[in-house]
């Protein structure tokens, strides 16, 4: 069960491995691991296959657009939950983990995009 929307800005005390959390939980939808897709959303999404998913990226990502283009925080983050959720649902798909994605960012900490773009066209 989701927890209840909170406001902009405030944190969850134990936010810091939800995401790995999360993961553990997406894993445990797979059909590989007995998902059971009347029971579980996750395991619906994951049985239809990547189109399934990829679909709500695609939706999730326009409304995120639409949230941003009204100016509407607590909307921007709603959205990019969804988006985020639906990325990992992704993710897990692929064998992934979100600490894959974490570790490519801070591959790039501190790269400036302006420097790596100049890196490329040398
Ligand atoms: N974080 C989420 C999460 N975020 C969004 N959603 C669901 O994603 C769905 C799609 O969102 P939409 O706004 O597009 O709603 P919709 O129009 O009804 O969706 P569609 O019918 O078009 O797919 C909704 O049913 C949301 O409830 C989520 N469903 C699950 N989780 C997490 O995943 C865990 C496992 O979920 P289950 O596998 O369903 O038990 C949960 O305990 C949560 O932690």
């Amino acid at each position: 069960m989701m927890g209840a929307p909170r406001a902009p800005g405030t944190v969850m005390a134990d936010s810091s491995d939800i995401l790995a959390r999360l993961a553990d939980t997406l894993a445990t939808r797979l059909p590989a691991n007995g998902g059971d897709p009347q029971g579980s959303y996750v395991a619906k999404l994951l049985a239809k296959g990547p189109d399934a998913f990829l679909k709500k990226i695609g939706e999730e990502a326009t409304e995120l657009v639409m949230a941003a283009k009204d100016a509407a925080p607590d909307r921007v983050v709603a959205e990019t939950a969804d988006l985020w959720f639906h990325c990992m649902v992704a993710l897990t798909h692929f064998g992934l983990r979100p600490e894959d994605v974490l570790a490519e960012l801070a591959r790039r900490e501190g790269l400036s995009g302006l420097e790596e773009k100049a890196r490329r066209a040398t």
